[in-house]
């Protein structure tokens, strides 16, 4: 007779979309991915899937190789081994059909920032090969839908963290690509504009648009994503819908799980000896 597997215990969870059917086709396609720097391999064979209509949220901890993958996966990096299809065009040996179909935040985005915000948005849209009556309509919509409409006018080097942010999203998002990549997203951007920005991704998801976040906000992912990707140490440690990767926990109790638990705070003991 062999022993009942102790039962975990089911966590309150917050609302989430419920995951798009599978037969969805797959918008993105990385399979094993390598990547070292001198003696750190960063990424270690990863591979995941996503499907349309998908948000998948990428989460790991410091160090896991996280922007390292959402790099080569936008073609801003070359892997030393590994392959990536954007629907099925390869972003290493097709770059251009490949990028024509990704918007990307990537992390530390350096932008053109004696622009305008208004001008910055344009420019991306007419490089993106938008017509400039459009370009300038999405620019006043994603400024609008964003909470962006007053800086619109501002030199975007004058800009906060959080407004880069914002504004590096909606560049992303002005030629209403097939996936947006997005690397820590909503860092530094206020509770009320993470809700409008997060209102805009569903709509884009839900319109069969598909969406690769990277978070460190596991109740964020928990609430936005219904496909989540767990790295630690460069490798994918586990993949699948929230439900299966978060197994019966809070994502947070399970990525804590995944990545190792928590370290025992011993060596510190001189931390409460007050100078004074
Ligand atoms: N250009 C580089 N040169 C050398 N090492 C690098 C470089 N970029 C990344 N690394 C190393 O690769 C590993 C993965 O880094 P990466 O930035 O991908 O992690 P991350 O998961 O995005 O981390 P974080 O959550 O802290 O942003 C780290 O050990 C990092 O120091």
């Amino acid at each position: 007779m062999t022993a009942a597997k102790p039962r975990r215990k089911k966590s309150a969870t917050p609302k989430r979309p419920t995951p798009p059917p599978p037969a969805q086709p797959v918008v993105l396609e990385v399979s094993g991915l390598t990547k070292r720097f001198g003696g750190v391999v960063a990424v270690d064979g990863v591979s995941f899937t996503v499907r349309r209509g998908t948000i998948f949220g990428f989460v790991g901890p410091n160090g896991a190789g996280k922007t390292t993958t959402l790099s080569i996966a936008t073609g801003l990096m070359r892997p030393d081994a590994g392959t990536v299809t954007v629907r099925g065009a390869d972003v290493w040996a097709d770059p251009i059909a490949a990028k024509r179909m990704i918007g990307v935040l990537p992390d530390r985005m350096r932008l053109f920032d004696l622009l305008t915000g208004a001008q910055l948005l344009y420019y991306c849209g007419v490089l993106h090969g938008l017509d400039r009556e459009t370009a300038r309509s999405r620019t006043t919509d994603l400024a609008r839908s964003l909470g962006l409409d007053d800086a619109l006018d501002r030199p975007v080097r004058d800009y906060s963290i959080g407004m880069i942010k914002k504004i590096s999203l909606a560049a992303a998002l002005i030629h209403s690509p097939a996936l947006l990549v997005l690397d820590e997203p909503f860092e530094a951007v206020d509770p009320v504009s993470t809700q409008l920005a997060s209102d805009v991704l569903r709509r884009y998801a839900d319109a069969g648009g598909t969406v690769v976040l990277s978070s460190h906000n596991m109740d964020f992912v928990e609430r936005m994503c219904d496909h989540v990707g767990v790295i630690v140490g460069g490798r994918m440690l586990t993949a699948g819908s929230m439900d299966e990767v978060r197994d019966g926990l809070r994502l947070e109790e399970r990525f804590v799980e995944l990545a190792g638990g928590r370290q025992a705070v011993e060596g510190l003991e001189w931390l409460t000896t007050f100078s004074d």
